[in-house]
């Protein structure tokens, strides 16, 4: 347990969830799963299944069914890891079980989440996620960055950092993370929304997808036309050479034996029958802003519609081809 009563409540211990509060609760910090379904039974059955290149454990870790089972106390932190299309619904359910001056972390993709939790808690702060992970089977998560499992660094939103910045990076960094308090976490999170508009394309077309010419024409357009509809809204978005010097070689992508990596958070919705997938989180906040910008954006548009419709529909990676989507952008 740590000093000072400070309890991590990790919503959502998925992927990225179960790998922060697995290796938390590892380090000995207070962690608080809240998980659903058989995820949940398989953890308080018997622990989290972490796998990552430095070694699988099972970790002892308490969980709960929902934000209302939690028994809040001062000294907590709810750090969200749910996907974003779970955000509104899982913040009413906070909002009415917990002190509207509990410390928010969004540990998500995109720059969407923030502003749904700032609309109900004072405190927010925004992770930027570099952590590759994969979960798909019930109470098994596996982490591949090699040798940090990623990089969380934080701040306040919409800026700055504060004491509880510095004391969220110190307890991840002592679970092995490389996690700074981050002044300006938004513009880190706005590069990050540029890689992870990829997402729906590794979801949709398949990770063999990349490899082709098509492929990589379409994830070039994909990023390209949201840096542009990023630009004429005038938002502030670190360059690549900031992002670069930032991951440097703080990890590379190991080999968890046994577990196939496969592709990234969209693609796992699909992969797993998840229902809904993260795009009117990721391409949708390209969309938005094309429109109130009155910018195009063709082919996040096309992206947002048609991985929405495949969750939906049931659809598994690589049922829609590159030159597909691209023909959006030349209708
Ligand atoms: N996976 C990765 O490599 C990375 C992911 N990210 C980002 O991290 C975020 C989380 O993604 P990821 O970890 O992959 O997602 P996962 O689907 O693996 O984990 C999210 C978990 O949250 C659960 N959940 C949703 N709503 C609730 C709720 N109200 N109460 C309890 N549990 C809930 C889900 O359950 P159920 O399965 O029933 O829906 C799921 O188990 C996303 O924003 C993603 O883009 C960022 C970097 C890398
Ligand atoms: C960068 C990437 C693809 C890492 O897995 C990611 O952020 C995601 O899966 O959402």
């Amino acid at each position: 347990m740590t000093g000072g009563g400070r309890r991590y409540v990790v919503v959502g211990a998925g992927a990225v969830g179960g790998t922060i509060a697995g290796l938390l609760a590892r380090a000995g910090r207070d962690v608080v799963a809240v998980a659903r379904g058989p995820h949940l039974e398989a953890l308080q059955a018997g622990g989290l299944d972490l796998r990552t290149p430095l070694g699988s454990w099972t970790v002892p870790l308490p969980a709960v069914g929902s934000v209302a089972e939690v028994g809040w106390r001062p000294g907590d932190v709810a750090v969200l890891a749910v996907k974003g299309q779970d955000t509104e619904a899982l913040l009413d359910d906070l909002v009415a079980h917990a002190d509207p001056s509990l410390p928010v972390v969004c540990a998500q993709n995109g720059v969407a989440n923030e502003r749904r939790a700032l609309r109900r808690f004072a405190d927010v702060h925004g992770m930027c996620v570099m952590l590759p992970a994969v979960h798909l089977e019930p109470g098994v998560v596996a982490a591949f960055g090699d040798p940090a499992p990623g990089i969380l660094d934080l701040g306040r939103v919409p800026s700055g950092t504060d004491a509880l910045d510095e004391e969220v990076a110190a307890d991840l960094a002592a679970a092995g993370f490389s996690s700074h308090p981050h002044p300006a976490i938004l513009r880190a999170k706005h590069r990050k929304l540029v890689m992870n508009l990829a997402n729906a394309v590794v979801a949709l077309c398949g990770t063999d997808a990349l490899a082709t010419d098509a492929g990589g024409e379409l994830l070039g357009a994909v990023a390209a036309e949201g840096e542009a509809v990023l630009a004429a809204a005038g938002v502030d978005v670190a360059s690549t050479e900031e992002d670069a010097v930032r991951r440097g070689d703080v990890f590379r992508i190991g080999e968890v034996e046994g577990v196939d990596r496969g592709g990234g958070s969209t693609w796992q919705s699909l992969t797993r029958g998840q229902g809904t997938a993260e795009g009117d989180t990721l391409n949708g906040e390209i969309a938005l802003l094309a429109r109130l910008h009155g910018v195009e954006a063709p082919l996040n548009v096309r992206l947002q519609q048609l991985v929405g419709r495949a969750a939906r529909e049931g659809w598994r990676p690589g049922a829609v081809t590159p030159a597909e989507v691209l023909a959006a952008r030349d209708a």
